[in-house]
């Protein structure tokens, strides 16, 4: 059995972990912090684990944490897994990080986007950015995982199969995202209010977005040259559910087939990217509550485009699901194990 913990259990990708790893069948939970709710039974914090999951949480102490775990999920706003992590190093326990102080390459990338200073850069070269289908041999032997961004997951996956076979032209590449609420996490704040989000639609952070510099950094060394792509996200009023409707421009012009049939064979052995047929372009209900990210086309002959369109559940494989995978990959489990549910059709 893993002994797995959570710190930060009680937010929206804390509460995810929590679910998902319920019911793992070589996962036991054995701790789980928060800041609000000390001492409060984690189903009373979310009634849909109640007579599920037996865990009371606890006020985040790490060095305690780090003696009862194999595993230690970090589920917190930016800037604080760093500082955690330095205390903990020594430990040599694995650690899953579900914000973004892992998974820039450059310090100074981070801080510049980020608006703090890292506290642990010297462990940056060694980090692995865990995104499983693409850099599944190096996560088997990491330590630390810097568990990818909600749109850059349903972005690097779309684009990842036509980078690499240098199909498209790098310069001209625009994603319009479209992000659940969920995204910007459980805390209160105004703007987040169903009266502000229901029954509209919102571009924001246009051209500087916090995941641009993470976006280009990974499909920079997928095409092996530097690329910059335009990424415009929005909030939808729905609660999970990313889509994002990817632009590029092809090199030659090719079918809808051929797509089909090379990102079909990228993704062989990566059960949790399915392929959409020709004409089918997937939606975020098809992915519901799962670990699945789905991926459809259509060529714009006229203007020599592909258009990709990919659908994920931010929270599970834009956060926990995703994180669970990497934990399974990290413990040499079945990639899948825990995880194997599809997606709630709603
Ligand atoms: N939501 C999403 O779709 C995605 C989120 N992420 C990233 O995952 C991380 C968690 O996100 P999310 O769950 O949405 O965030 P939430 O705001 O919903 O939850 C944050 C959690 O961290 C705890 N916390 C906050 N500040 C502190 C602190 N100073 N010390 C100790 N505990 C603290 C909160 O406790 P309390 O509940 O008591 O306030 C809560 O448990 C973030 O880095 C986020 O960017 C990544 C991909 C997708
Ligand atoms: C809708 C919404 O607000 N989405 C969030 C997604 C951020 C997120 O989860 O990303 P990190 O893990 O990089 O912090 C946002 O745009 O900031």
């Amino acid at each position: 059995m893993i002994s797995a913990s959570i710190v930060g259990a009680t937010g929206y990708v804390g509460e995810e972990l929590v679910r998902i790893l319920s019911t793992h069948p070589d996962t036991k939970i054995v701790g789980a912090t928060t800041q609000n709710y000390v001492g409060q039974d984690i189903g009373d914090v979310f009634p849909s684990l109640r007579g599920r999951v037996n865990l009371v949480c606890e006020e985040l102490n790490i060095q305690n944490i780090v003696k009862k775990s194999d595993i230690i999920f970090l589920s917190l706003p930016h800037g604080h897994s760093a500082a955690l992590t330095k205390e903990v190093l020594s430990y040599n326990k694995k650690i899953i990080d579900m914000g973004a102080d892992f998974r820039f390459d450059s310090k100074e990338v981070y801080e510049k986007w980020y608006g703090v200073s890292h506290a642990l850069p010297e462990v940056l070269s060694d980090v692995v950015y865990g995104l499983p289908e693409i850099n599944r041999e190096k996560i088997k032997d990491a330590n630390i995982i810097g568990n990818p961004g909600c749109y850059p997951t349903s972005i690097i996956l779309g684009l990842a199969p036509v980078l690499e076979n240098n199909l498209v032209e790098t310069e001209s590449i625009i994603s319009d995202s479209k992000s659940a609420i969920s995204g910007a996490g459980r805390g209160a704040s105004v703007s987040n209010l169903f009266t502000e989000i229901s029954g509209s639609v919102k571009a924001y952070n246009i051209s500087k977005h916090r995941h641009t510099p993470e976006i280009n950094q990974e499909l920079s060394k997928l095409a092996k040259n530097d690329v910059h792509i335009t990424f415009t996200p929005h909030v939808v009023p729905m609660s999970r559910g990313i889509l994002s409707t990817i632009y590029c421009r092809l090199k030659n012009i090719t079918t809808a087939e051929d797509v089909i049939g090379l990102y079909k064979e990228y993704y062989r052995g990566s059960s949790f990217v399915r392929i959409m047929n020709k004409g089918v372009y997937p939606e975020t209900r098809w992915v519901y509550g799962s670990n699945f990210c789905d991926i459809g086309f259509e060529i714009d002959e006229y203007n020599k485009r592909l258009i990709i369109v990919s659908a994920i559940d931010n929270v599970v494989k834009g956060a926990a699901g995703q994180g669970i995978q990497n934990m399974n990959i990290m413990f040499g489990l079945p990639e899948t194990t825990g995880l194997e549910a599809p997606g709630l059709y709603i």
